[in-house]
């Protein structure tokens, strides 16, 4: 099934609706991601690589830190879930189950690749989930690449590459399904770091598609998945269900996101190896 923005799910609960966002929020999520990432970056050249594991927590503080300050005092009455967030701002909290907006938010994502000298595949992810609107406003920041893309933004598909298809994949964790789909499509896997960068990946035409599979959490693949609903690519999980937000559980291990002429071809795939 393909999870258009703004089309209702099987249960009839809207999962994506970026015509919906008021240009302040999609405009405040970029401000704020874009925001984050600068202060990634210049924490990259304070620090140096000589820690990595220092460089990545004082990352993961510094930009929650700073993505929480703002939200708080610039959109105080809306709730906030985030990777590196504690009480009711992370993944615990329970007062986003009644909000009508909740910040969803991954303050660095691919953060080991972020603690690599050179490496340019980690991202900033802000997206703004609405009760009965789903994702609703979202942007993703490459920050190491100086680009932020967001919802209001059209990634068109381009034509098919003339080579092999590229599917982007994990490159500690490659799933066996991605595998499936390459056999099935005769493409290439590519090792990369971060959600959002393999979803960019696919949005800018550089790959074809994004498997993910055994295990993610809802600020993975939020913004990333509202940028590219967003722009009429496919998104779903790998089972060709909706992509839903705002669970209680926020786990949400699996996503296919690619060209929508591959969607078919993919979940086929994946479904013959279950
Ligand atoms: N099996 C798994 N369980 C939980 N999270 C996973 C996971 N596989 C990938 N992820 C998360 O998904 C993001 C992208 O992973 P990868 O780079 O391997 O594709 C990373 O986010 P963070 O960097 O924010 O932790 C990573 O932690
Ligand atoms: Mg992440």
């Amino acid at each position: 099934m393909h999870d258009a923005p703004g089309s209702a799910s099987a249960t009839g609960a809207p999962t994506a609706t970026p015509q919906a966002a008021d240009a302040y929020d999609v405009g405040f999520a970029a401000e704020l991601a874009h925001g984050a990432g600068e202060l990634l970056l210049e924490l990259r050249d304070e620090l140096g690589f000589d820690d990595p594991k220092a460089l990545k927590a004082a990352g993961d503080r510094r930009a929650d830190d700073y993505l929480l300050g703002r939200l708080a005092a610039e959109r105080p009455g809306d709730a906030v879930l985030s990777e590196e967030g504690k009480g009711e701002q992370g993944r615990v909290g329970t007062a986003r189950l009644d909000a009508d907006r909740v910040w969803i938010i991954d303050p660095l994502d691919g953060t080991r690749e972020y603690s690599e000298a050179g490496r340019d595949d980690w991202a900033v992810h802000v997206a703004l989930w609405q009760r009965g609107l789903g994702l609703t406003a979202a942007a993703v920041a490459l920050p190491a690449e100086g680009v932020t893309l967001r919802t209001d933004a059209l990634y068109e598909v381009p034509e098919a590459r003339a080579g092999k298809p590229r599917i982007a994949v994990s490159r500690t964790r490659p799933p066996a399904e991605a595998e499936a789909v390459a056999a099935a499509i005769g493409a290439e896997l590519v090792p990369m770091g971060s959600a959002g960068a393999k979803v960019m990946a696919v949005v800018a035409g550089t790959v074809d598609a994004y498997v993910h599979s055994g295990g993610q959490f809802e600020w993975d693949s939020a913004a990333p998945v509202a940028v590219a609903l967003a722009s009429d690519w496919h998104a779903s999980r790998i089972d060709g269900a909706p992509l839903r937000y705002n669970n209680a559980d926020p786990y949400l291990p699996d996503l296919l996101v690619c060209r929508p002429d591959l969607a078919g071809p993919a979940l086929k795939a994946i479904a013959e190896t279950h």
